[in-house]
């Protein structure tokens, strides 16, 4: 899968546009960066990718998943898995019954799901945690959840809203590592917004800088 992106720019009813028009490839197994000012629409770029688009923004350009044009599409039917600062997880759900929820319908039967479950917890480093409540999680423990559940879904590519900057110091390196690791084995393409220039200088793929328009 390859992501590109295609003189995209983004408006708000009759505002200019947020920012200076974009063009971007990322091959699979990059992880792109995207940097720029407060505000500059690096979160509706996100949501745009997605399909998520808030009322009242008008996309121009093109958003293409292997050379197709994923415009059309409603956002489950682009597969473009979504990661937030917050790692948000269901707190009226367990552990196991977050990641189930991110499972493909591809894997039927419980048995299959319970242990495709257990198999993402064990390479999170959580085995045995499925039982537990959200809540009783720490913070980096809740954002390999929240990455794990995403990458559950098998997404054609992940798209990252300031992932790490919740984390304290250590624990960000550290999630970096893994969340770029697993983006390079399942081979898709990412793209991490971020105001840390060490996710910039630790992710392989190319850089991007929003400009106001
Ligand atoms: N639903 C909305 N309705 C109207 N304006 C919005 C809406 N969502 C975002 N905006 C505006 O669009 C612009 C871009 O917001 P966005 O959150 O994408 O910026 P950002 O670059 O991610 O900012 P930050 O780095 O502070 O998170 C801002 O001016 C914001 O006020």
């Amino acid at each position: 899968m390859t992501l590109e992106i295609d003189n995209l720019t983004l408006r708000f009813r009759d505002r200019p546009a947020l920012f200076a028009p974009l063009t971007l490839r990322i091959a699979p197994g990059e992880v792109g960066t995207v940097m720029g000012p407060s505000g500059v629409g690096k979160s509706t770029l996100l949501d745009a990718i997605a399909g998520h688009l808030a009322h009242g923004f008008t996309l121009t350009g093109d958003v293409r998943l292997n050379g197709q044009s994923v415009l059309r599409l409603p956002p489950e039917r682009r597969r473009i898995g979504l990661v937030f600062q917050d790692a948000v997880l269901f707190p009226h759900l367990s552990v196991g019954d977050n990641l189930a929820f991110g499972l493909t319908p591809d894997i039927r039967g419980r048995a299959a799901r319970a242990n495709a479950v257990e198999q993402a917890l064990i390479r999170a480093g959580l085995a045995g945690l499925a039982p537990r409540d959200p809540a009783t999680l720490s913070g980096g423990q809740r954002a390999r959840v929240a990455l794990m559940r995403a990458l559950l879904a098998e997404p054609m590519a992940l798209l990252m809203d300031e992932p790490f900057s919740k984390l304290d110091a250590n624990l960000r390196s550290e999630m970096r590592s893994f969340a770029f690791a697993h983006i390079r084995e399942r081979d898709i393409p990412a793209l991490v917004v971020t105001h840390d220039p060490a996710d910039a200088e630790v992710a392989n793929g190319p850089k991007f800088l929003l400009s106001v328009a």
